[in-house]
Parts: C-alpha cells; structure tokens; sequence
C-alpha cells in the first residue's frame, strides 16, 4: 500500500497512519533467529501495525551488522519508506533510488520506484515522476511479485491522476484487481477508482458501484476507506445541489472520521461542511467551518484544499458585508487559484513534455533502427560482394591452374613427341634422322674450329642368327646391351644413333683418326666381351665396324658415311669382327686385326676371328 498521503481529494490508502508516526519502543530483544522472515513480517506491519514496525526496525538496526547484503537492501527500503512517512520526500527519494539502482532485487526496486513515484508527485519534481512511471510501465510485464506489482500499479494510477490522465489512471486500477497481493482485498482497488471518478457525471449518490464499494471496505475491516468512499459520496451530495442532504451525511460520518483522526479526511469533512452551510445560506457557520478547515492546514500552502477554503470564506464575508475580510480572502483565493491552476498547468506541461521526450526517443530509435537495417542490409551486400569475389578468384585460380596443367601437359607431350620423333624407340639413343641432322651440325662446328671427328658405323655379325635361333626378344635385348657397351666407351661431346636394323652410327667428336681407330676396336672387343641376353639364356656376338675421318675424308657428312659404309663393307667382307679404316684414295683401307675376339656360341659359325693388319 502507499504511505504516503495526498491531501484533499485524495488516495488515502496511506490512511490515518499518518498519525501513527511513533518512534517505537526500545525495548531490548534477543537475536533474529531467521533474518529474512524477521524483514517480511517487518515489511507487512509498515501499514497494519505502525508501531510494532518500528520496533521491530529498531530491532533490524540492532542486527544489521549480521543481515546479508540481500537482507541489508531490504532494510534499506525499509528506512527509506519510513524516511517518506515522516514527510521527508527528498529524503526518501535519495534513499529509494539507491535501493532501485544498486540493490540487484528486481522485486525491491520495483517497490521502491513505486514509492519514488508519490513523493516525487508530493515534491512536485513532475517532469522525473512521468518519466519514472512511464518506465514502470513498461516494466510491469516483468514485475511478477505480486505485492510489488500491486504497489507499482497503485502508485502508477495515482501519477496519471495526477496527470489529469483518468482513463489511463482508470486502468492501472482496474489492473490493480486482476492480480491481489496475499492479504489485500478489493476494497483499496475500489476506492480508488472511485475517487478517480470523483467528478464524473456517471457517478451520482445513487450509483451501484458506489455503495458495492462502501460494503467491500466495510466487510474487509477497512473504516478509513469506508470514511474515504463516505466523503466523497458528500461531495456528490453537494454536486447534486442537495447541501441538506450532504450537511446530514456529514453530520452522521463525522464522529468516526474524528476518532480515526486521520488530518486529510478531517481537513476534507470541515471544507464540505462549509461548502454545505453556505449553499444552505448559514454563513456565520460555513465561515467557522473554513477556519477550521484552514486550522488543519499551512494557510499559505498552494492547495486546491486551500483554494476552496478561501473560495468559500471570501464568498461569506461578501455576504456578510465584511469589505476588508472579502478582500482579504479574495486576494488569497486569488492567489491560491492562480497558484493551484499554475500547478495543473505544471502538471500537464511536465506529462506532455515526457511524452514528447518518448516519442522523440521512439522516434529516434525507429530512425536507428532503420539505419542499422540499411547498414545490415549494406553489410549483407558487401559480405555477398565478398563472397562473388572470392567465387571469382577461385574460379580465376581453377581457370589459370587449369590453363597452367593444360600446358604442362602439352610441353610434356609435345616433349614426349619430340622426343619420340628424335631417339630410337628399343635403345632410346638417336635415331637415324636425327643422328644425320645432329652430325651434320657437329661436322660443321668442328670445321670450324678445325678440329677432327671420326664417323665409325658399327653393325652386329650375323644378328639374323640370333633372331631365328632365340627369338626376336633375343634380338632386342642383345641390341640394348650392345648400345650400352658402345656407351661407356664415349664421351658426352659423342653423338650416338641407331642407323636402322643392327648397325649403329657414332660420331666422335675433336678425335684424331689414330684415337677413333682405338676407341672403334676398344668398342669391337667389349662387344665381342661381354655375354648378352635374357632369362638363362646368355650369348656373345661379335661386329665389324667401319670408320671415316675428317683427317682423310674432310668434314663432309655425306663423304664421311659414304666412306665409313665403304669401310664396314670391306670389315664385314674380310671376315667380319674386325675394325676397318678408309685410308684415302691410293691405299683406301686400312684393317686393324684384333686380338682373338669372340664367336658366335649358340649355332653361331666361328668365322669370325677379327684380325688387325
Ligand atoms: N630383334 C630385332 N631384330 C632386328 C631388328 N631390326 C632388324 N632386325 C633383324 O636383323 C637382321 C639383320 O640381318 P642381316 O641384314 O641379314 O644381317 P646379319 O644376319 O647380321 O648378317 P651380317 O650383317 O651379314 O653379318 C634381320 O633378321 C632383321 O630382322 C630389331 O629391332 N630387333
């Protein structure tokens, strides 16, 4: 419930606790066994039971040092909201924000805004009261203890009252109903929307709600709201014109509303009262209600109370022809009125000036938002833009990987073909084409250089033999191993072909006739040397070998071969494995007979025995 009492037409659900303001006893007490429960049944005494509220405070206060920080919060509230009974709003306010801001219970500081909203209404700090409860209202979905939802609804319908806002004041009341906190009944939800609609034209003496009103408080052991919901059924009395009939009603409520002594609804009998008498014409009497109405109150506060008060002694003292008295009050009735209307004005500005603060703030968010979804949007775009590169590098890097092993394997066959196209398909030396070419080329360097080069042709001895007796695969390997044989003897300067079948061409490059002579017979006895074959099958075979050199013939390719041919020819028909040298036109062979060389095993005939003359 909210202590705080707003004067005159007023929520008085603060009630006559009012006057309960008594320091509690300091009686001494024992230790708080359970802390928490000790601060709810604190908390729940604050309205029910003044003064054994502020007992048990005291005890708080007593304990603190051992409460949690949980517990100590709670305590602080506590304080806070006693801060606000006594009267001090500014005081209260502070505290109550600190418990809102640094307490960490959701719970607390909903209760605590709440209670800020009153006094910050009583303080007349408007502007930070709209604002405070348009953010309570906003919160409310997610205030889900009930006693904290009851108080910020409660608080919030006061503030849009204050507001001069009643249908949305109406609501917060209504709501107030949906969700009663344990031990609250309807007749405080009730009442107050009964006093909101104080002045409605709907609500006459005679409407339902009222009196269903009246018997809730009455059957809920509330007099104070009963007394509350009785006064204003007498300004309804006074608005209906019936000043007899309210003057009666008072007369009947008054001793209660005395005994209760409760300063707003006392304050608020004796302005009735006044306003009754002098309707009725009984001046002397509704002057002497008015001063005792004034009594209850600071004169020179700005109060719609006040301002009534003086309407109504200004209006006596006129009739009762007091010319200094009228003025007297008029000016104050004046100055109260202005004052009170400045008020409402204050009022309306400061709500109208939050709703401008909010709309703008809406405003302003929709504008962001719609900024950060363009700068979304933008950022989707780049991130897409991104992507599509990316797609396009890769797609660039597969085309230039792709062209890149295209063309490796293009060199690679186009290497391959050329080398095909260059190199004897069995022995991978030159083939006879290329052999001729490269010759020529050489022939020509050394020419040049004057330098001499021996042609040797070397062709294998009854190879057919080999072929017909073992096989051709014989035949191969027999080829491949003469070309290795003949290799190990040259050196890298050396050209080496197959000229067709079993005769081979190897040209010697920067080489006497004397030194090609040796190097042809050291290859002839390697030949006839070394076993050859394949599989268990092993064979040796002999070859003539026939040589030209540019010391005799000159560096003419076509001369050279034609004169080493000549040369093999006579080799092979002077009985073969031998070494045969074009010697010139006069003497034109010379024949070097060899060492004893090698026959032909297999089937092979032995007529070859080299000779070296
Ligand atoms: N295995 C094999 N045999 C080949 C290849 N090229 C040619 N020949 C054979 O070589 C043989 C050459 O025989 P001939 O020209 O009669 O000469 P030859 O038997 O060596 O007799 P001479 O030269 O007079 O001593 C033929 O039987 C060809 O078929 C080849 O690449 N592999």
């Amino acid at each position: 419930m909210p202590p705080l009492p707003i004067r005159y037409r007023s929520w008085p659900a603060c009630v006559g606790l009012a006057i309960c303001v008594i320091v509690g006893t300091t009686r001494a007490s024992t230790a708080i066994p359970d802390p928490a429960a000790f601060l709810a049944q604190t908390d729940n005494a604050r309205t029910s039971d003044h003064p054994r509220f502020m007992r048990m405070l005291a005890q708080l206060h007593r304990e603190a040092p051992r409460l949690s920080p949980a517990e100590q919060w709670h305590l602080r509230y506590l304080d806070a909201w006693q801060t606000g009974y006594q009267g001090d709003y500014t005081k209260a306010d502070v505290q109550l924000r600190a418990v809102a801001e640094h307490s960490g219970d959701a719970t607390l500081a909903a209760r605590a805004s709440a209670m800020r909203l009153l006094g910050l209404g009583f303080t007349r700090r408007y502007e930070e009261a709209f604002a405070l409860a348009e953010r309570l209202a906003t919160d409310l979905p997610n205030i889900k203890d009930p006693l904290a939802r009851f108080q910020v609804l409660i608080n919030l319908s006061q503030s849009m009252l204050l507001a001069d806002k009643r249908d949305l004041a109406l609501k917060y009341a209504r709501m107030v109903e949906g969700k009663l906190p344990p031990g609250e009944t309807l007749c405080s939800p009730r009442t107050l929307q009964i006093t909101i609609r104080y002045d409605s034209p709907q609500l006459t003496s005679s409407s339902p709600e009222f009196h269903q009103a009246i018997e809730t408080c009455r059957a809920a052991g509330q007099p104070v709201y009963v007394e509350t919901l009785h006064l204003v059924m007498v300004e309804a009395y006074l608005r209906e014109k019936r000043p007899s009939k309210a003057l009666a009603f008072l007369d009947r409520i008054e001793p209660g509303i005395k005994s209760n002594g409760f300063y707003a609804h006392m304050e608020s009998a004796a302005i009735f009262r006044a306003k009754a008498l002098f309707a009725l014409g009984r001046l002397a009497g509704a002057r002497t209600a008015a001063l005792t109405a004034l009594s209850l109150n600071n004169p020179n506060e700005i109060s719609e109370a006040n301002r009534d008060i003086y309407e109504v002694l200004y209006k006596a003292e006129k009739k009762l022809g007091d010319t200094a008295a009228t003025l007297s009050y008029f000016e104050r009735y004046a100055l109260q009125d202005k004052g009170y209307l400045d008020d409402v004005s204050a009022r309306a500005l400061a709500y109208q000036t939050v709703q401008q603060h909010l709309l703008t703030g809406k405003l302003e968010t929709e504008r962001l938002s719609k900024q950060n979804a363009v700068l979304r949007l933008q950022q989707a775009l780049d991130a897409k833009a991104v992507e599509t590169s990316r797609l396009y590098i890769l797609l660039l890097l597969l085309l230039v990987a792709s062209i890149a092993s295209w063309l490796y394997r293009l060199k690679r066959s186009q290497l391959r073909f050329k080398r095909l196209s260059h190199h004897d398909g069995l022995t991978g030396i030159f083939n006879h084409q290329h052999f001729i070419g490269e010759a020529a080329r050489l022939l020509q360097a050394m020419k040049k250089k004057t330098e001499h080069a021996c042609l040797i042709f070397i062709d294998l001895d009854y190879f057919k033999q080999v072929n017909d007796t073992h096989g051709h695969a014989m035949g191969d390997a027999v080829l491949k191993q003469t070309v290795a044989i003949c290799q190990q003897e040259l050196r890298p300067a050396d050209l080496f072909g197959r000229l067709g079948g079993e005769e081979f061409g190897i040209l010697l490059a920067g080489c006497s006739r004397h030194l090609g002579m040796d190097i042809a017979n050291r290859i002839r006895v390697a030949i006839g040397a070394t076993p050859m074959g394949h599989d268990d099958c092993v064979i040796t075979i002999s070859a003539s070998v026939g040589l030209a050199s540019t010391e005799v013939s000159g560096h003419d390719l076509q001369r050279l071969c034609m004169e080493a041919d000549m040369a093999l020819y006579r080799a092979k028909g002077s009985g073969r494995n031998r070494v045969v040298a074009h010697a010139g036109t006069g003497d034109l062979f010379n024949e070097s007979t060899p060492a004893p060389g090698p026959s032909l095993h297999s089937g092979a005939t032995s007529r070859g025995v080299a000779e070296f003359e």
